[in-house]
């Protein structure tokens, strides 16, 4: 049986979130609405979508979940509108006290699929260009998220820099994912070189779609994000791709470019744990 049951349509919705939380749930709200009445299934949101993407900002933002504003917010709009809702990502205050970067998803009525806290943070120092410090802040998470969308099939799910590392998408994949979601912001540095690379690179090494969702670009904040959502197949191909602007951009994920793919290319069943260590076996993995 091929990894994805049957075809899925999807929405990516790449918006900027400014300072006021409120607005950017009014938006959500809308851009979501927009997106099932052009038959999306599944909606995915972009990284830190309700707060502005600043290290200073995760604090103040932060939230419990399930507990929280956004999270009952998204559980409500995914079961109004019918839809499994990849809710990018929110601040989130744990029960330790600790600031994570974190992923909450939801099926079609509004129940609570997955958790994920975004496991590598996003420490970079890049002269002249960039530095940002996520863990002046945030905590990382310590699990792996691979998850049920009912009807469909198994996907994995890594916020932005855990993109880089390929040991989670390996994970995902080795349990049967069709797809690895990463809701994400690269910015103008990092984004033209290794956005797209890294995307085809995780979709071509594990015959999986890759989507990636991005919050658009606004110039007038102190991060200027990539915007380039985009959905690339198991060859590697760009399905979908925005532009740097406010955008949805949509994909039909088909069983058949899976099932294609690994036959014509059979590395899914030719991989030699006999040589070489199967990462999945030793993960843990977040069971929301
Ligand atoms: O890896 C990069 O270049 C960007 C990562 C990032 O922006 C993030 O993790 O939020």
């Amino acid at each position: 049986m091929s990894a994805l049951a049957r075809s899925l349509k999807i929405a990516l919705i790449q918006f900027a979130a400014g300072a006021d939380k409120a607005a950017n749930l009014a938006t959500v709200k809308t851009k979501v609405s927009e997106a099932v009445a052009n038959g999306a299934k599944l909606v995915v949101l972009p990284e830190c979508f309700n707060s502005p993407y600043a290290v200073s900002a995760f604090p103040k933002y932060a939230e419990k979940i399930p507990e929280g504003e956004t999270t009952q917010f998204l559980s409500e709009l995914a079961k109004k509108s019918n839809i499994f809702l990849i809710g990018g990502s929110i601040p989130e205050i744990g029960s330790d006290g600790k600031i994570y970067n974190t992923n909450v998803s939801f099926d079609t009525q509004g129940t609570i699929i997955a958790k994920h806290r975004k496991v590598h943070l996003f420490d970079i120092d890049v002269p002249g260009k960039i530095r940002f410090i996520e863990s002046e802040t945030l905590t990382g998470g310590s699990k792996a998220t691979v998850f049920d969308v009912e009807g469909f099939g198994t996907v994995g799910l890594g916020i932005c820099y855990d993109i880089r590392f390929p040991e989670l998408a390996s994970i995902a994949a080795r349990k049967g994912a069709f797809a690895l979601l990463y809701p994400g912001a690269f910015n103008t540095t990092t984004g033209p070189l290794h956005w797209k690379l890294l995307a085809r690179a995780r979709a071509v090494d594990n015959q999986v779609y890759v989507i990636t969702a991005s919050p658009s670009r606004d110039l007038t904040s102190s991060y200027h994000a990539y915007g380039h959502s985009q959905v690339i197949d198991p060859w590697g191909e760009t399905v979908s791709e925005a532009q740097e602007g406010e955008e949805i951009i949509y994909a039909t994920l088909e069983p058949e470019k899976i099932d294609s793919a690994r036959s014509g290319i059979p590395v899914t069943s030719q991989r030699r744990f006999d040589v070489y260590e199967d990462v999945s076996t030793h993960a843990k993995v977040s069971d929301k």
